[in-house]
């Protein structure tokens, strides 16, 4: 039988009621049989996520403060070995070990910078996950807990942005072999390095280590458990009653995803691309629902299967005359953005003409130097940015045998009076990009939408 793997996200085990219907999932199909989880997520008590807390008190309560959330580290303590403690009553655990032994890790003094980052942003997976596979064992599933320390999931040496090193696929398939236990459980988001040190991912790597344990053991799906019916056509918090795309494919997703549709990360879907191991987007509030099936290929019946919208981006215009005759300028200009750390969206250009987007946190404390440097290497004549950009991005592969939707898109928005700064079709014609203003970007959306999408 070929088996399932499953992730459940910071919604799915927020609390017991939640990490009960997670059982109930797990139990209502034996193809189930690898489960990940991450952190417990945001709740109806506390506004951020356990991984948050576990950062602020790493970072000695800045990393609340930069974003100007009062909450000490202190507190921060606190609130974690209140959530633990809360889910190990609710869910009838002996809790002494498990608190006794958090406590001794959020108390580390040992581990500096980077490597003790990596190590706190740890904790919230690794404890959700012993907590939940023994309430699981406790009722009745033969469960074992695969730490990734211990099956060596091994990652790179970026400690908080860590990448999956090859050996891990062949760890996988030796470890997860069902003969000592019938479930598997993982937490999610964090492994090791060569040199035995805790790492993570970036941030959501929950989804990634669940693609990449379903890509090593060939699964016959990877479920992702979330708190939404699937993927919507538009972001469900700007746009409510949108629908739920039933399928799309790996790219379709991967262009929404990167533009917005924060609800998978992109790159977890890479080796399951690789090996057409079909993704499913799910809701553990609403089972019974089919949810998103992403797939290698699909018939487009449509133009058009969703529109994203990012927000707080910015525009770096630069002019000289005839650059685009000076062979390897662009080349030159983005080598400049990369040594600046900063990732590149679209570059429209023309013959005297480039405009560079980026987001806009990137250019925080380095737009002056930044400048300088551009300067100084091209010769250019001028430089401005435009801050507080959206980008809109219209995603179907029914949009490259129909590319005047843009028509539509665009008369839509002159209707409204909405005025565009940027646009861009992607090479493949199957998205196209707007760039607006954001103070009317949620209108822009919403006019996008009914118009084409309703
Ligand atoms: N197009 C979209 N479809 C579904 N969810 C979306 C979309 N765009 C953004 N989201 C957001 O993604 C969230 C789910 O992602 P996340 O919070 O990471 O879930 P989890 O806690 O399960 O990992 C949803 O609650 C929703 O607010
Ligand atoms: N807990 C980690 C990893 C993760 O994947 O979480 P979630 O499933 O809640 O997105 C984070 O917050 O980044």
């Amino acid at each position: 039988m070929k088996i399932k793997v499953c992730k459940f996200g910071g919604s799915s085990v927020k609390d017991a009621s939640q990490i009960k219907k997670v059982f109930n999932i797990v139990k209502s199909d034996e193809k189930r049989r690898v489960i990940v989880v991450s952190a417990p997520g945001r709740d109806e008590k506390y506004d951020e996520k356990i991984t948050d807390h576990l950062l602020n008190i790493s970072t000695n309560g800045n990393h609340f403060s930069e974003q100007k959330i009062d909450i000490s580290s202190k507190q921060s303590f606190e609130t974690i070995i209140q959530k633990f403690e809360q889910l190990c009553e609710a869910l009838g655990i002996e809790k002494k070990e498990l608190i006794d032994s958090l406590i001794k890790d959020l108390n580390n003094k040992t581990l500096k910078n980077e490597k003790r980052d990596a190590f706190f942003l740890s904790r919230g997976e690794h404890y959700n996950a012993k907590l939940i596979c023994e309430y699981m064992k406790k009722n009745g599933l033969n469960i074992k807990l695969m730490l990734p320390e211990e099956f060596g999931f091994i990652l790179s040496s970026d400690y908080c942005d860590g990448k999956v090193i090859e050996k891990t696929y062949l760890n996988i398939s030796e470890y997860f072999n069902f003969q000592k236990a019938d479930y598997y459980m993982v937490p999610g988001f964090y492994g090791i390095t060569e040199d035995k040190e805790i790492a993570v991912m970036s941030r959501g790597g929950s989804d990634l280590t669940g693609g990449e344990l379903a890509y090593a053991l060939d699964a016959d799906s990877y479920e992702n458990w979330t708190d939404t019916n699937g993927v919507y056509e538009v972001d469900p918090r700007v746009i409510e009653n949108a629908n739920v795309i039933p399928r799309l494919t790996f790219k379709e997703l991967r262009l929404l995803s990167s533009k917005g549709f924060n609800v998978f990360h992109f790159n977890a879907m890479l080796n399951c691309k690789k090996s057409k191991i079909p993704i499913n987007i799910r809701s553990t509030n609403n089972p019974e629902h089919e949810g998103t099936l992403i797939l290698n290929e699909r018939v487009p019946m449509e133009d058009l299967v969703g529109i994203a919208k990012l927000d707080n981006m910015a525009a770096i215009h630069l002019q000289k005359d005839m650059l685009a005759d000076e062979i390897g300028f662009t080349a030159e200009l983005l080598k400049i953005f990369s040594e600046f750390g900063i990732n590149t969206y679209h570059y429209p250009t023309d013959k005297d003409d480039i405009s560079i987007l980026v987001e806009q946190e990137d250019l925080k404390g380095n737009i002056n130097n930044l400048r300088r440097e551009v300067e100084r290497r091209l010769k250019t004549d001028n430089i401005y940015v435009t801050y507080n950009l959206s980008i809109i991005t219209l995603v179907g592969i029914g949009l490259k045998e129909n590319a005047f939707a843009i028509v539509d898109a665009i008369t839509a928005l002159k209707q409204q009076n909405i005025s565009f700064e940027m646009f861009d079709m992607s090479p493949s014609k199957i998205s196209f990009h707007l760039g607006v203003s954001q103070n009317v970007s949620d209108i822009a959306l919403k006019t996008l939408y009914k118009k084409m999408l309703l």
